[in-house]
């Protein structure tokens, strides 16, 4: 290509540059604005957000990919609402946790992150309003599901209004190169067992496998240790500056997990949503097919059921369960009135837009 020729392309990236940024700041103005409308009531939009995203992936003309446009208007969204109110979202830390990648997958890089010791202090921080919202995974395609966050979604008065759907990619990370002389490798124990074949095929002899309680704790030992490996993502090898020996060891190629967002707030409908129902049975026979029965009859399609021991002692077991449709939709609410009469308990987590990007 001739220097005239290169010369001619980047004007017009120029030109169109400074449009953009026009453009991206008349609709941060309009934002603002918003936000003086709400008068300091809620911010965050989660049905309008997922409404935008997919709009954007319906128009997308190309060459850019629907889902390279959605990202870049989830940034320029985040960006928005910061102008409205900074958020600030709870997760389960050290930095560098994959719990922390899904935080800023679907709030963006304007919202604070607080890394949080646990699930449990996670959920009593927003629970104390010490942060907007908490974002904890549910559930991993191939270790099922985070009991954890189960139990605690029984009693939080939280609500689910999001949920964000990120592909776990685990790498071997070292402070150094070679594999001969790894004496131990630290890991979280589901990403123990989400690698273990690879593990087995390429760990030498006598590898201790220490799980920690999380992945970034597991790189930032490694990192103050030349005999010790971790298994983590990008964000952790990143932050403690470890050597990636061998990308995406993770034995399951479609490796996702699924995350939960709750805060003190209902979402409103988007026109594509789901709804997670906890539900307990009496202990008799029969009481299965009877919580299950009346989501079939009225045409409640279940994308999820999971079943979990109840920790109250009264009844045997919890069900967790996600549904296609909003709350408030008719056949929806006649089949949570029936429900309620075959169980012992029902509570309804929360109703939210299906994850856009
Ligand atoms: O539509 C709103 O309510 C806005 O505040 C604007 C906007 C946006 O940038 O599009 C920003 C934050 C909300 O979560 C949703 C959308």
């Amino acid at each position: 290509m001739s220097d005239d020729l290169l010369k001619q392309h980047r004007d017009a990236i120029d030109a169109i540059d400074q449009q953009v940024l026009q453009l991206i700041n008349q609709r941060a103005e309009h934002a603002r604005t918003i936000g003086e409308i709400k008068g300091g009531g809620v911010v965050y939009r989660p049905e309008r957000e997922a409404q935008v995203l997919t709009r954007i992936k319906e128009l997308n003309p190309g060459p850019l990919s629907g889902e390279t446009c959605a990202r870049l208007f989830r940034e320029i969204m985040s960006a928005c609402l910061a102008l409205e109110r900074p958020l600030t979202i709870a997760f389960l830390g050290p930095e560098g946790t994959f719990s922390q990648a899904a935080a800023i997958k679907h709030f963006g890089h304007a919202a604070a992150t607080l890394a949080c010791s646990s699930i449990d202090d996670a959920f009593r921080v927003v629970e104390a309003r010490g942060a907007d919202y908490v974002v904890a995974p549910v559930e991993n395609s191939t270790e099922g599901a985070v009991g954890r966050t189960l139990d605690l979604m029984v009693t939080t008065p939280l609500q689910v209004c999001g949920e964000v759907v990120l592909r776990i990619h685990h790498h071997f990370l070292r402070a150094t190169t070679g594999l001969s002389d790894v004496k131990r490798v630290y890991s979280h124990a589901q990403s123990l067992a989400q690698c273990h074949e690879w593990l087995n095929k390429n760990l030498p002899e006598g590898v201790e496998r220490i799980s920690v309680a999380s992945n970034a704790e597991a790189a930032r030992l490694a990192s103050l240790d030349a005999s010790s490996a971790a298994i983590a993502g990008d964000s952790a090898a990143e932050k403690f500056g470890l050597v990636k020996l061998a990308e995406n060891i993770e034995d399951e190629p479609n490796n996702t997990t699924r995350f939960l967002v709750l805060g003190y707030q209902n979402a409103a409908r988007s026109g594509k949503d789901k709804t997670s129902l906890v539900i307990s049975a009496p202990n008799r026979p029969g009481a299965l097919h009877a919580l299950v029965e009346p989501l079939a009859r009225n045409g409640v399609s279940m994308t999820k059921f999971e079943s979990r021991p109840s920790r109250t002692g009264l009844w045997e077991y919890v069900f967790f369960a996600d549904v296609d449709g909003f709350v408030e939709d008719a056949h929806l609410q006649t089949a949570l009135k029936e429900l309620q009469d075959v169980a012992a308990f029902v509570k309804v987590l929360g109703s939210y837009p299906q994850a856009v990007i």
